[in-house]
């Protein structure tokens, strides 16, 4: 699919938070504040620091011995149990992660004429903004965001690569083929859990879509009452998640109807499972609801790469995986189709995987 298959897509206008922040405001402008509901418990949730698996990748590349056999049980825990995990040892330069965090975050500091040069445009999920806001009422997150595609090439809208800060975009392409091998071997060693050929998903997904989506969450007065971002599950295979070092915690998981932060790991990427691969797994590997909270001093800056087949793929359980045990729970459909359903619907928990799913059979 040569461009975004999202037109047209009528975002509505928003605020832009951190110009909001500047004017100290008292109280929370109502778009903001959450119901009851959705509030977030602040302090009450646990951080369970060392629950969260943590893949060592440098035990991943070893080929066959006890080290490699124990992190690959390891990664089929955390892919079946968590849908997330974090990966230490990924073996991508510190230093290039360091420089495209600073960079981001200077993005951010520019001035808001500067970055409204960037702005979304309408019928594209790129620039910078709120994407998934379509309706006057619908509840704002706490949060400026900046995407861009990255591969195919044909998905690149040039005018939306900031010149500013200078470096940026070199950074940001260096950054990006890194972590594309980085999926590329994640996804060889989960196609290798489900006793899959290692390159099953390589051949399966062609010229991989990746898009990085930049978040950057200002302090508010009121993190009880907001959220950063709403409870979503990722429609990508794969998630690669970079949080700036000496952030707040922020990233909160749904796991067992409770939700959980995870305690950043310093030079750690968070990994999570996408919709994708839950569809192509049958439902093996689940993706994971998830959402961003605020803090009242500290600002929060994340950077996610997503990671998912290219939108011509046809997408359905793996054959392999369906038997009379585990019927087969999700239709096949095309990614660019799921993509486009995807970006015109807000963020509302795992909601939008319903588009795939079958009607399980009541026993008779
Ligand atoms: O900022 C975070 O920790 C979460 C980001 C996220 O879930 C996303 O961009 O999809
Ligand atoms: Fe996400």
């Amino acid at each position: 699919m040569a461009h975004d298959p999202i037109s047209p897509i009528n975002l509505v206008p928003f605020d832009d938070v951190q110009e909001l922040r500047k004017a100290k405001p008292t109280t929370i402008p109502e778009r903001f504040v959450r119901d009851m509901t959705e509030r977030p418990t602040l302090g009450t949730a646990s951080p369970f620091p060392d629950t969260v698996p943590i893949i060592d990748l440098s035990r991943l590349v070893k080929g066959n011995n006890d080290e490699y056999e124990s992190e690959m049980l390891q990664l089929t825990r955390a892919c079946e149990e968590w849908g997330f995990f974090q990966v230490i040892n990924h073996g991508i330069d510190l230093s290039l992660l360091e420089s495209t965090e600073k960079l981001v975050k200077d993005f951010f500091m520019l001035p808001l004429e500067e970055k409204q040069k960037y702005a979304i445009v309408q019928g594209a999920v790129q620039g910078y903004g709120q994407a998934f806001v379509f309706s006057e009422d619908q509840k704002l997150d706490w949060c400026n965001m900046f995407a861009l595609g990255f591969r195919p090439h044909s998905r690149r809208i040039p005018k939306l690569w900031p010149s500013k800060p200078p470096k940026f975009s070199e950074t940001i392409e260096l950054y990006s083929v890194e972590v594309r091998k980085l999926c590329k071997h994640l996804l060889e060693c989960i196609a290798m859990t489900l006793n899959l050929r290692a390159d099953f998903f390589e051949e399966m997904f062609g010229v991989a879509v990746q898009g990085l989506r930049m978040n950057y969450y200002p302090p508010c007065a009121r993190p009880d009452l907001v959220l950063g971002l709403s409870p979503h599950s990722d429609g990508s295979a794969l998630t690669v998640l970079q949080q700036e070092r000496g952030s707040p915690v922020g990233l909160q998981i749904l796991k067992d109807n409770k939700w959980v932060s995870i305690q950043p790991i310093p030079n750690a990427f968070v990994i999570n499972v996408g919709d994708t691969l839950e569809v192509l797994t049958n439902g093996k590997y689940k993706s994971i609801e998830h959402r961003a909270v605020t803090h009242k001093e500290k600002d929060r800056l994340s950077i996610a790469t997503f990671y998912a087949p290219s939108y011509e793929t046809e997408l359905g359980p793996i054959p392999e995986l369906v038997d009379e045990n585990n019927p087969c729970k999700y239709r096949t459909y095309n990614h660019g189709e799921y993509s486009k359903h995807y970006l015109t619907n807000k963020l509302q928990g795992k909601k939008t995987l319903d588009f795939t799913k079958v009607e399980s059979k009541k026993p008779t």
